[in-house]
């Protein structure tokens, strides 16, 4: 691995080409896209530079370089696809022969990963491109036969990618296998232009993520070797034999690896906007506190804090538990590889819960950031809006929340049910079997005392659930859809379990590290994991009302240690945002900068503004003057 900076002689694009003339929010949908390409492209080159000696591993996370260009794009960069899910599905699931095939040109080719269609992007059994083997000439045959069909918001696809992995319906001697991905060329290399046989375009202006450049793709009769396939898991062979996977899930693997990613993902969003609104909130000074003293630092009004302190909390507990979940799916990574997929199932559940919680959580919570912030947070040079547009589109892309929740349900069920069978369940959920030995144990208000709480909660509405689904059943419904009258009370499990997941895991681990670290790092530390666990508790206390012995008295307790918590960590506020070492190039907020030169930062920008080039616009004089000549006295 090559050390920074890379020389600039290696470099076909010049560095200075990473500078804007123009801010990016005054730009049109195309400049704006052309815009992003053009720093886009440099940063490809230094991120292949740097990575020229680095072999892509399978099960690896993604390096951090790429935050670069959270400062560099602002917006989304089009190569993100390729960094996040084109090299990974190939890391993971083709075989080693067929990644140094594909992966030989290193940063030669760009790609993303195309599986959702304009009908199907949850239910991926139903997707409906096919790829059917041609015995003959020992290739595939792609089509998409209907409108639904077409590829429809794979990222970088519109415009950037020349590669892609598509999931397909796999087709052999006329017997449908389900899906499977496949590595496709989708653009020469040399003219850029789609090849023969496809259909490619971008899908349009979005709420955010418009530099993402998502595009649609259909297929007409476009053939690839047999051999692009990715094969680690099942395989054709050339006489057209099929090759089960130990595990037809396992096709589904590199969400799975998406999904883990994003919690630290989300600490990163987080940590940038709780950075921006914290120092902001010390820089602004505005109403008094004391009637007879100065105007105060707005983060002095105990409301701003309660609004402000729970995203530095929730941005350290999804870095934690990012780290524990990294960590869980690498291990059983490494059992998959020995042949032993009994940890799959709970790693599935625990992704698609964790991923949703924390990408709705940073959503509301960079909202929240940006609310705190009053008019200015509105402001596009605070940077708060395009966070929250970014952030929130993780919730829908890499599955749907409330489709994800849905499976950690059912894995909840199926635990709850063996828990009832006596039998021994992973240590995730093994709080399940102790619900009746527990259910009135004394409440202990600590945040070991909250976490019990939360698990008996857990345990509580499964339940709950489970009883729910049996009436439904034996009132003459069939068990899928017992389970769909069931799905309000399903969702609520699930997220009671990553509540209690994200609770239990950020305290246990900041109490297991406390010891190696300063005596005042631990202290603030701990503050922050109770604060976390307080708030949710006191958000929480209906259902720990219900589930729990909790009692009237305890809530008041708890909240009185929640505002003093607030006040513990006010002195040292400013301080851990800037603990986030954010750099202000990438932070790119006239509201949040490490100087706190905020007022001068807004004029600064401001006079960017195209609209400022000019003392009367244009446009005074084609429409406004008329009318106003006219209604003159
Ligand atoms: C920068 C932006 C980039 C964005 C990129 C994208 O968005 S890319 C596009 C992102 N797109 C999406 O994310 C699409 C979201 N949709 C999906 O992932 C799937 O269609 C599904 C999981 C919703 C259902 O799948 P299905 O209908 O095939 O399954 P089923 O419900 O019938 O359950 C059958 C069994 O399979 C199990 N199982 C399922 N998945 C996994 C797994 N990964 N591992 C292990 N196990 C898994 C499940 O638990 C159940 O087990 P049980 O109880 O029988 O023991
Ligand atoms: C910014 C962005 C980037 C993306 N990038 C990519 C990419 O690079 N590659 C790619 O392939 N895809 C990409 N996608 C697509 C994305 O993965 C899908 O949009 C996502 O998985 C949701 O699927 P859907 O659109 O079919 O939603 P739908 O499933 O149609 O959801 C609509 C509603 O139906 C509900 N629903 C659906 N099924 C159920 C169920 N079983 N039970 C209860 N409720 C249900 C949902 O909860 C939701 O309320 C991207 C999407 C976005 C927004």
């Amino acid at each position: 691995m090559k050390c920074y900076p890379v020389p600039r002689e290696n470099l076909v694009l010049s560095i200075d080409n990473l500078k804007d003339d123009i801010p990016e929010e005054y730009l049109s949908h195309k400049e704006c896209y052309e815009n992003v390409i053009r720093k886009g492209s440099v940063l490809y080159d230094i991120f292949s530079e740097l990575s020229k000696d680095r072999k892509h591993k399978a099960h690896q996370a993604p390096s951090n370089a790429y935050r670069i260009s959270d400062g560099i794009m602002q917006n989304v960069n089009p190569f993100l696809l390729h960094f996040a899910l084109f090299v990974p599905a190939i890391t993971n699931q083709a075989t080693p022969e067929q990644q140094a095939e594909f992966l030989k040109h290193g940063f030669g080719i760009i790609g993303t990963y195309a599986q959702t269609e304009l009908g199907h992007g949850t239910f991926l059994r139903g997707l409906e491109t096919t790829a059917t083997l041609d015995l003959e000439t020992d290739e595939f045959v792609l089509n998409s036969p209907t409108l639904t069909s077409y590829k429809w918001w794979p990222g970088g696809l519109g415009h950037t990618a020349n590669h892609c992995v598509v999931m397909a319906q796999l087709y052999v001697k006329g017997k449908c296998h389900g899906p499977h991905l496949f590595f496709v060329q989708i653009r020469d290399i040399e003219t850029h232009e789609p090849l023969p046989g496809l259909k490619l375009g971008e899908i349009g202006a979005k709420m955010g993520f418009n530099t993402a450049d998502n595009g649609f793709l259909g297929f007409h009769n476009f053939r690839i070797p047999r051999n692009n396939m990715l094969m680690k898991n099942s395989q054709v062979l050339k006489d057209g034999t099929y090759v089960e996977s130990k595990n037809e899930k396992l096709t589904y693997g590199s969400m799975v690896f998406v999904r883990v990613y994003l919690l630290s993902d989300m600490a990163y969003m987080l940590a940038r906007a709780a950075t921006i609104s914290v120092r902001y909130s010390a820089v602004r000074h505005q109403s008094h506190i004391k009637p007879d003293e100065p105007e105060v630092q707005i983060l002095d009004f105990v409301i701003q804090q309660h609004k402000l302190f729970i995203s530095i909390a929730t941005s350290h507990a999804f870095k934690i538990c990012g780290l524990w979940l990294w960590q869980t799916y690498s291990k059983v990574m490494e059992d998959i590889g020995k042949g032993s997929m009994d940890r799959l199932p709970e790693l599935h559940a625990l992704s698609c819960c964790l991923k949703t919680t924390s990408t709705r959580d940073a959503g509301w919570l960079i909202e929240q950031c940006r609310l705190a912030c009053g008019g200015h947070g509105y402001l596009m040079s605070s940077n708060l809006p395009s966070l929250y547009t970014t952030a929130t589109a993780a919730i829908t892309y890499e599955g749907e929340s409330t489709v994800l929740l849905l499976q950690t349900a059912r894995y909840l069920i199926k635990s709850w049910k063996r828990a009832m069978e006596g039998e021994s369940l992973p240590a995730t959920v093994s709080f399940l079997s102790e619900y009746f030995n527990k259910r009135y144990n004394k409440w202990e208000n600590t945040p070991k005392g909250i976490v019990d709480g939360l698990k008996l909660v857990v345990a509580g509405v499964t339940k709950m659930c489970a009883e729910s689904i049996q009436k439904h059943v034996s009132r003459g419904q069939q068990y899928e859809e017992a389970w769909n009258s069931s799905s309000v009370q399903l969702i609520k499990a699930s997220e009671a379990y990553s509540r209690a997941l994200l609770c239990e895991v950020f305290w246990f681990e900041v109490d297991k590290v406390s010891s190696t670290l300063s005596n005042n790092l631990a202290v603030v530390l701990k503050q922050l994991a109770e604060l976390y666990i307080t708030y949710w508790a006191l958000e929480k206390r209906g259902d720990l009302l219900v589930y729990t012995t909790i009692s009237k008295d305890d809530l008041d307790k708890l909240q009185e240690r929640y505002e003093e918590l607030l006040a513990l960590i006010r002195p040292n506020a400013v301080g851990l945002v800037d603990s986030f070492d954010i750099r202000d190039e990438i932070l790119c907020s006239t509201l949040g900068a490490y100087d706190g030169r905020v007022y001068e930062r807004m004029m600064e920008h401001a006079l960017k503004s195209p609209l400022n080039a000019e003392t009367v616009n244009q446009s005074f004089h084609k429409y406004m003057k008329p009318v106003i000549l006219k209604h003159k006295i």
